[in-house]
């Protein structure tokens, strides 16, 4: 394996001897296998609380590696999870000194997927964050850009010769201005002057073949960001976005890639730029003078002492002021998601004063960052002039005792001039990168933390031939974010292949947590779940949701045509013919009323289908899920009464949807349950009761029958209410 995934967690006990016997058979046939030579060899310092421990390993890889190592010590453990390297940087690890308990405790919770973990690891991957870890982070992402970067730093070194050529050939031209008169001379001014222009040209010419080719890279690679970053949210497992606000996510995808985008070209470019103008400018000037340069440039020192304290500071305000901002994006996005319920309850205003909060906060912070831009700015200015005025002074001395010319002067104050827009350029490039690693470190968290599947990943079963039988054994689950409140303790369900399992019981008993753990939105504490004989988590998820299809309570549809909301229960949406979405509807009982909107199938529904009907929703839904055909079919049935004709026109397109299938029903009808072969009732944390409705009634003592009878005593109140 010279590329591609190295996974590996293991617990040394010891030195880095035996660190590196076990990561040898890991990294063997790699060519990362000098890692575990050069750890056998690395002293392992006694590792302290938060002693940072940095291990360069050498070794070059032909694609990536990447993987988990955990490293523990009993008593004081030392504790890291991260192992990167891309191609063709250099492989390292850092490993910081924590308690071996809690090193231990860490994977634990980790392997459970427990999101509460989740700030455990943020703090750690917080700690281990160094600037250096961020700049070759930014680096592999300029990596696949790395030919138009380098193109465009040829131009940038074309055009900072000619920019720092200029002051010295300026300065030729005055001293032979001041000593030299007559036509010969003439002829000779001009033609060096044209020379000097077609040399400007070149240089301008070189500048904006620069800036456009960094302006390309850098909208390249915000796009590859942006896109890994969405792929890496997208396959989170649904614990994780229970933690997560949506407009956090958001603005991570939005403002923070840009930042970090930017981070990588327009202030590369330039802190390229001041860097390389900077070093060629003080070359010059001790050239032409190296007295005066000396005394000139003992005001650098403390300028850039000054820069990096800023950067410093600007670094973790940048990381403040991103996080208020994806705090005020999530209640703006909620809101406006939801204006309905805030009409309804006639919280505009409040929300308003809200949002006017969170914005303020980012204002706070944004006063905090424009008075130290200000200052810094003020003297970096300050420096400049002063740098000038030394110039005038030391050059003006120098002059007088007849030590430099006219036009060694001129070149020098040119000189100066560069150096000090080029230092300056410096420091607000160190700002923007700082403030692109405070948004970065943000990204990297979202981007490392491991997804729960990878679509393309093969290495999971697929069943050649499925069945469609079920069988929940022995499951406990607690949600992630609730340990402390047990869904399931040791629950037992099976549904046979092809039939039809009516789900009952109070609300809150889990009935929409079965159907979430059959999809693996979540994964099971213990015992285990199977389709047809195999656990669902040798399964691969994407197969396993290919093949089950839902329709829920309140079926979310996308703000697109009715067509395209159909289609999108197949497998490859592009390659659904008319005639298949048309046949679909006709079977959920959708064609007539799709057919009587204007614009048909081609009518937009809004977002989250706003502008239909609950019935209408569910059939648009049902549509979608038999184009989907699936072998397995988890219905959540809507509890909302709706009038007694859709009622109907929904109960018929569900029929014709179960047919031929296993169907794990969440029913709150009589009619449902009345054609489920069994009925399980949920209760207690696992199921009460399960066969088939006529046996379970049987029993007037038993929980089918009282819940029953519950039912129908709520109904005849609620119809007595409606009557009196
Ligand atoms: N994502 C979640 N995170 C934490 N707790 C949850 C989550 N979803 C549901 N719960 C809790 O799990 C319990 C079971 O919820 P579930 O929705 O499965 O019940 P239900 O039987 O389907 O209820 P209903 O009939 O009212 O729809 C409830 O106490 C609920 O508060």
């Amino acid at each position: 394996m010279s590329s591609g995934i190295l996974v590996g967690s293991a617990i040394w006990q010891d030195s880095s001897r035996r660190v590196a016997h076990r990561l040898t058979p890991l990294l063997r046939g790699t060519r990362f296998a000098s890692v575990a030579a050069s750890l056998g060899a690395h002293p392992w310092p006694a590792p302290g609380p938060r002693t940072p421990l940095r291990l360069r390993i050498g070794g070059r890889a032909a694609g990536s590696v990447s993987g988990v190592l955990s490293v523990s010590r009993p008593g004081a453990g030392l504790q890291w999870h991260r192992l990167t390297a891309p191609s063709p940087f250099w492989l390292s690890a850092c490993f910081y000194g924590t308690s071996a308990r809690q090193a231990l405790a860490g994977q634990q919770e980790q392997k459970k997927g427990d999101v509460r973990s989740q700030p455990a690891v943020q703090a750690s991957a917080k700690i281990s964050r160094l600037p250096s870890d961020d700049l070759r982070r930014i680096l592999r992402l300029a990596y696949p850009e790395r030919w138009r970067l380098a193109a465009s730093v040829s131009f940038l070194l074309v055009s900072s010769t000619v920019t720092m050529s200029a002051p010295f050939f300026l300065g030729r031209v005055i001293d032979s201005i001041s000593t030299s008169s007559g036509t010969e001379f003439n002829a000779s001014l001009t033609s060096l002057c044209a020379m000097l222009t077609g040399v400007f040209l070149m240089g301008a010419a070189a500048n904006a073949a620069r800036v456009y080719l960094m302006q390309i890279s850098g909208a390249q690679i915000v796009r590859n960001l942006r896109e890994s970053l969405f792929s890496s949210i997208l396959r989170q497992e649904l614990g994780f976005f229970d933690a997560t606000r949506t407009g956090e996510l958001v603005n991570r995808l939005s403002a923070d890639t840009t930042l970090v985008g930017r981070s990588v070209t327009d202030n590369l470019s330039d802190g390229l730029r001041a860097v390389a103008q900077a070093t060629a400018g003080v070359g010059m000037m001790f050239y032409v003078s190296p007295s005066l340069a000396s005394f000139v440039l003992m005001i650098v020192p403390p300028v850039a002492l000054l820069a990096v304290v800023y950067g410093r500071y600007l670094r973790s305000l940048s990381k403040r002021t991103q996080d208020a901002l994806a705090d005020a994006t999530q209640l703006a996005e909620e809101r406006i998601g939801n204006l309905r319920t805030v009409r309804a309850f006639g919280k505009e205003l409040a929300e308003v004063e809200k949002y006017g909060e969170k914005v303020e906060h980012v204002l706070h912070l944004l006063r905090k960052d424009a008075l130290m831009r200000g200052g810094f700015f003020g003297m970096t200015g300050l420096s400049g002039n002063l740098m000038i005025l030394m110039v005038l002074y030391k050059g003006g001395l120098l002059m007088g005792s007849e030590n430099l010319t006219m036009g060694e002067l001129s070149a020098f104050l040119m000189y100066s001039f560069w150096v000090g827009v080029s230092v300056a350029g410096l420091s607000s490039f160190y700002s923007e990168l700082m403030k692109g690693f405070g948004a970065g470190s943000r990204l990297w968290e979202l981007l490392d933390r491991k997804p729960e599947f990878s679509i393309n990943e093969g290495v999971e079963l697929r069943l050649e031939q499925l069945r469609g039988e079920l069988e929940f054994r022995d499951v406990s689950f607690a949600y992630p974010t609730r340990r402390d409140a047990p869904i399931f303790q040791h629950l037992d369900l099976a549904v046979p292949a092809g039939s039809v399992m009516a789900v009952v019981g109070s609300s809150g008993t889990g009935k929409s947590t079965l159907v979430s753990l059959l999809l693996r939105l979540y994964d099971t504490d213990s015992g285990s779940i199977t389709i047809d004989g195999h656990d669902i988590r040798d399964l691969s998820p994407y197969w396993l949701r290919k093949h089950i299809g839902t329709v829920s309570q309140e079926p979310v549809l996308f703000s697109c045509s009715v067509a395209e909301n159909i289609a999108y229960g197949a497998p490859d949406p592009s390659l659904v013919t008319a005639e298949e979405i048309h046949q679909a509807a006709r079977m959920a009982n959708a064609h007539d009323f799709v057919q009587d909107f204007p614009l048909g199938f081609d009518t937009v529904v809004g977002e989250k289908g706003v502008l239909l009907s609950g019935g209408q929703k569910q059939r648009i839904a049902i549509a979608r899920a038999l184009l989907k055909n699936p072998k397995i079919l988890l219905l959540d049935e809507a509890t909302s009464a709706l009038d007694s004709e859709n009622e109907l026109l929904v109960q018929e397109a569900l029929e014709r949807l179960m047919h031929g299938r296993t169907v794990l029903i969440i029913a709150h009808r009589l009619s449902t349950i009345q054609s489920a072969d069994a009925v399980a009732v949920l209760g207690q944390r696992r199921v009460l009761e399960c066969g088939p409705r006529v046996q379970l009634l049987a029993d007037p003592h038993g929980h089918f029958s009282r819940l029953m009878e519950r039912q129908a005593l709520l109904q005849n109140g609620h119809k007595q209410a409606l009557y009196e």
